[in-house]
């Protein structure tokens, strides 16, 4: 698999050190104007880095566009000329439709829209997946693809701004509930070193055991709440402080804000 990664910023090193580490591709061809930032990945025998969009367009039959919504339509503009019948075309890019995209490059192109997250870069992303009529045909290579980064979902194209905010913003969310429950455990004592690990391990395994057992959280809050013990005192008084509305609250606001966003 030839691919190439065009705007190999924060998402698409993400992505590039992810199908690296599972051995995906035989080549990779990683974009941006200043390839000094990247330079790292001058390591791998796969990797090509370079400035030239054109170059990693010839060169490969994957096109991962990680760019910043602004930046699309003009670099699609200058690579229309270069792109085949086989180029298949997957962006990452916030709120940047099907509709344009084809507007642009034209309809008879393989176009998928993904929505993954960072935590790619370590074979562990979320990644929703919405393909146009012709990009049906490659959706099983781009679930082979985003698999390898961990899982994927293919979902209607208007669901995708509500994935990103769950999956793609769902990383910040939960770094801060990590974060929060740090601090927490420093007041109660710990180093911050030994804090983080407590709060980082115990929230792995919270999210392994609904994994592998399949069952309800509440179903896990039940195991661990003893009548009249710490652990529902503790739930309790986090839910008069508003904790599910809260997240709930802010899941919302992000949505509204991500449907505001216009490119
Ligand atoms: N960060 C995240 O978790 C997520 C981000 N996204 C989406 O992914 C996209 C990228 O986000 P993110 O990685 O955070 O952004 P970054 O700004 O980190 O990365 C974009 C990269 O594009 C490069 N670039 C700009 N112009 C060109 C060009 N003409 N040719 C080649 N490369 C170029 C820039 O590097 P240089 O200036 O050196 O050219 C930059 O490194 C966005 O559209 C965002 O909506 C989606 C999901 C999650
Ligand atoms: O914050 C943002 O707007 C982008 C989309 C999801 C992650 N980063």
């Amino acid at each position: 698999m030839k691919a190439a990664i065009i705007g190999a910023g924060s998402l698409g090193q993400s992505i590039a050190k992810g199908l690296l580490k599972n051995k995906v591709v035989s080549s990779l061809y990683l974009t941006k104007r200043n390839t000094n930032s990247i330079a790292d990945f001058n390591a791998y025998d796969e990797v090509v880095l370079t400035s030239d969009n054109e170059e990693a367009v010839k060169n490969s039959d994957i096109l991962i566009f990680a760019v910043q919504p602004r930046h699309l339509e003009q670099i699609l503009k200058n690579l229309k000329p270069l792109l085949n019948e086989n180029h298949v075309i997957i962006t990452v890019i916030t709120g940047f439709s099907i509709e344009k995209i084809e507007a642009i490059i034209g309809v008879d192109r393989f176009i998928i829209r993904s929505m993954p997250n960072t935590a790619a870069a370590v074979g562990q992303s979320m990644t929703c997946l919405s393909p146009n009529t012709k990009g049906k045909e490659k959706i099983a290579l781009a679930k082979t693809i985003f698999n390898s980064l961990g899982q994927s979902l293919e979902i209607p194209e208007d669901q995708l701004q509500a994935a990103t905010v769950i999956c793609a913003s769902g990383i910040a969310f939960w770094m801060r509930l990590i974060r929060a429950t740090t601090q927490g455990a420093i007041q109660l004592g710990f180093e911050a070193d030994e804090a983080h690990k407590l709060a980082m391990q115990t929230c792995f395994g919270a999210a392994s055991l609904l994994k592998e057992s399949g069952n309800h959280p509440e179903a896990e809050i039940d195991r661990v709440t003893t009548p009249g013990g710490c652990t529902i005192e503790g739930l309790n008084e986090m839910e008069h402080q508003g904790l599910s509305s809260s997240l709930i609250k802010g899941i919302n606001k992000s949505f509204d804000k991500i449907n505001q966003i216009k490119n």
